[in-house]
């Protein structure tokens, strides 16, 4: 088989075409509680999102992405642990087969059933491709999903997107609905978790999980990697496994 864009082999492979993939701030990584360390300097993180400003949803075989106007300061995110406001440009997520495990972090030997990212970038850096290169070039918000009873409607975009390619106009959506209640964050510096893993990101980790219900997991669990015309292949397990710590601090914003 080949190794194409390093996916196909598999995480262990990644770094052959993707030296950064064994870098010293890599993620996901396991957040120990004994081991995080409270800094009262961190204040609140402040998202303000413009409905306005979301295109479509995709899935591209490997996650389901929300995509969003980023060529202005339309929909940031500032506070917490950052300089400056970062644009919004995507989200998507990372689930499991089953509801025991699927997300990337892990708190704690806590395993979520999903984990949604909402990745924003840096605009002192000109554009998103020139972000990557910077140590504070990006970052993503983590939310973890845990199952029970409600609902949400990025997993009614779902039904448009089924196989790898396809793509749905997704408009007039404001993803801070997605937030919990508490602004309880963790947070570390850390890596993109897909090729070619780019440790440009400040990780934000939101303490409290959401909820989403065993019909949304189904729907998630319902993708197909393939395209339209080939078989499925369901799209599960499309998180990356936990990196070494090498000697990083968790900063948490609360006690
Ligand atoms: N999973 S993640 O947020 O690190 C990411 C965003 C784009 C590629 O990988
Ligand atoms: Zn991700």
């Amino acid at each position: 088989r080949i190794a194409r864009n390093g996916l196909i082999w598999g995480p262990d492979h990644w770094h052959e075409n993707y030296p950064m993939a064994k870098g010293d701030k890599q993620s996901p990584i396991e957040i120990n509680s004994k081991d995080v360390q409270h800094d009262s300097s961190l204040g609140p993180w402040h998202a303000s999102y413009d409905p306005g400003a979301a295109k479509t949803i995709l899935n591209n075989g490997r996650t389901c992405r929300v995509v969003f106007d980023d060529t202005f300061d339309r929909s940031v995110l500032r506070g917490g642990p950052l300089t400056g406001a970062y644009r919004l440009r995507q989200l998507h997520l990372h689930w499991g087969s089953s509801d025991d495990h699927g997300s990337e972090h892990v708190i704690d030997g806590v395993k979520y059933a999903a984990e949604l990212h909402m990745v924003h970038w840096n605009p002192k850096h000109g554009n998103f491709a020139g972000a990557l290169k910077q140590p504070d070039g990006v970052a993503v918000v983590g939310i973890f999903l845990k199952v029970s009873g409600k609902y949400s409607r990025i997993l009614q975009g779902i039904d448009n997107i089924k196989t790898k390619g396809k793509e749905a106009p997704f408009q007039h959506f404001d993803p801070s609905i997605l937030f919990p209640k508490s602004r309880d964050y963790w947070t570390y510096h850390g890596s993109f978790t897909t090729p070619p893993c780019e440790e440009c990101i400040t990780w934000i980790l939101l303490r409290e999980p959401i909820e989403v219900s065993p019909d949304q997991m189904a729907k998630l669990r319902s993708l197909s990697k393939n395209g339209e015309n080939e078989p499925v292949n369901p799209l599960v397990d499309n998180w990356r496994p936990l990196q070494p710590v090498k000697g990083r601090v968790v900063r948490s914003s609360f006690k």
